[in-house]
C-alpha cells in the first residue's frame, strides 16, 4: 500500500487550516478582502491586509488584532497599480512574518458604461488596477512565494469576465485576463511549487457593489438560494479552501460562485 502523504495523513479539521501561513490581501479594507483578512485571521494565518488608503485599512488590523481571532493583522498601504509600493509590500511582509505562503489579488474596482462611452482613460483604469494589479502583485511575490516550499495564489475574477456582462466590457475583459492568467501561470509555475486559482463571483453585496448599484448585505433574503446575491463570507469561505492544504489537487481553476442561475437562461428540456 503506498505511504500516505504528509497532507493525507493529517486530520480532516487540520487538512483545512491555515495556521501558520503568512498571507498578503489586497483590497482588504473592505467587502470580500475584509471577509477573507477576517477569515484567514481566524484560521490562525497572520495577514497583511492592503488598500490605497491606510486610513481604509488600518481599522481592519485593529478590528483583526482586538479580537480573539489567533491570527496577526499588520495594515499596509499600497496601491496594485504601482510597482514600488507593490514590491515595499511583499518586502515588508517578509521582513513582517518572516515569509510568504499566499497572496490573494482581491483588489478590484468597476464602473458600469455603454461601451461606446468608455473613454481610452476608463478603459485603462479598469483594466490597470484589476489586470495589471494582479501581473504586479502575482510578479513581485513570485520569489518569497517559492521559497520555503512554495505558495498559493488566489484570484479574483468574476462572472462577467467568464460569460460576458452588459456594460462592463472593460471589467469583463481585464477579468477574463486574470482567469487566464491563472491557468497559464499554474502551469509555468507549477516547478515553483506555487499553485494558483481563481474565484469568479457573481453578484456579492459590499460596500463597492452597493455604491454602484445600491444593493446591500442589509436588504437581502440569505436563506433564498434562487439567484440572491451573495455574501462576501461566502467568498471567503472558498479562498480559504483554496489556500488550505485541502485543495492541494486543484491547481489553475476558475471557480464560479454565483448562485443558481437564472430560470430565463435555463434551456429548454
Ligand atoms: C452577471 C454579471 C455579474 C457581474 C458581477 C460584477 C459586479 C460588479 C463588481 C464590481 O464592480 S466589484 C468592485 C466594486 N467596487 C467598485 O467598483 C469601486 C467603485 N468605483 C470606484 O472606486 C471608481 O469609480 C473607479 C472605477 C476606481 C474610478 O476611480 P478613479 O478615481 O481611479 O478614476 P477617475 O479619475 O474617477 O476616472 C478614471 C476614468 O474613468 C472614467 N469613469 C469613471 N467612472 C465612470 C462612469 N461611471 N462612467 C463612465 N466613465 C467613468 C472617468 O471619466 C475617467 O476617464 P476620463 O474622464 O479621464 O476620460
Ligand atoms: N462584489 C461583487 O459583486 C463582485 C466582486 N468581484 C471582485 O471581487 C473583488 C472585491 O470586490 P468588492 O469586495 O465588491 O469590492 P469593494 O469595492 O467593496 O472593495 C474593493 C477593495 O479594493 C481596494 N482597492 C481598489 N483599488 C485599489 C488599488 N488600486 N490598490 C489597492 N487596493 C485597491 C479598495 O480599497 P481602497 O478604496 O481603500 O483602496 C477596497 O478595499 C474585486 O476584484 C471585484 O472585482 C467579482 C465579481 C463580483
Amino acid at each position: 500500500m503506498p505511504e500516505m502523504s504528509d497532507a493525507m495523513s493529517k486530520s480532516h479539521t487540520e487538512r483545512f487550516r491555515l495556521e501558520g501561513q503568512r498571507a498578503i490581501i489586497t483590497g482588504a479594507s473592505s467587502g470580500i478582502g475584509r471577509a477573507i483578512a477576517e477569515e484567514f485571521a481566524a484560521d490562525g494565518a497572520d495577514v497583511v491586509v492592503c488598500s490605497r488608503e491606510q486610513d481604509n485599512v488600518g481599522p481592519v488590523a485593529d478590528e483583526i488584532n482586538d479580537s480573539d481571532r489567533p491570527g496577526e493583522a499588520v495594515a499596509i498601504e499600497c496601491d496594485v497599480t504601482d510597482r514600488e509600493a507593490v514590491e515595499a509590500l511583499v518586502e515588508a511582509t517578509v521582513d513582517e512574518f518572516g515569509g510568504l505562503d499566499v497572496l490573494v489579488n482581491n483588489a478590484g474596482a468597476s464602473f458600469m458604461s455603454g461601451f461606446d462611452d468608455i473613454s481610452e482613460n476608463g478603459w485603462k483604469t479598469i483594466v490597470d488596477i484589476n489586470l495589471h494589479g494582479t501581473y504586479h502583485c502575482t510578479q513581485a511575490a513570485g520569489d518569497a512565494l517559492a521559497a520555503d516550499g512554495g505558495g498559493t495564489v488566489i484570484n479574483l475574477s468574476s462572472v462577467a469576465g467568464e460569460q460576458g456582462a452588459p456594460y462592463m466590457s472593460h471589467y469583463g475583459a481585464a477579468k477574463a485576463g486574470v482567469s487566464n492568467l491563472t491557468s497559464t501561470l499554474s502551469a509555468e509555475w507549477a516547478d515553483r511549487d506555487i499553485r494558483i486559482n481563481c474565484i469568479a463571483p457573481g453578484f456579492v453585496a459590499t460596500p463597492g457593489v452597493e455604491s454602484q448599484m445600491g444593493v446591500s448585505a442589509d436588504n437581502i433574503d440569505r436563506e433564498a438560494v434562487e439567484r440572491r446575491i451573495g455574501l462576501s463570507e461566502e467568498i471567503a469561505d472558498i479562498a480559504l479552501f483554496l489556500a488550505s492544504p485541502a485543495s492541494s489537487y486543484i491547481v489553475g481553476q476558475t471557480i464560479t460562485a454565483a448562485g443558481v442561475p437564472r430560470l430565463e437562461e435555463t434551456p429548454d428540456i
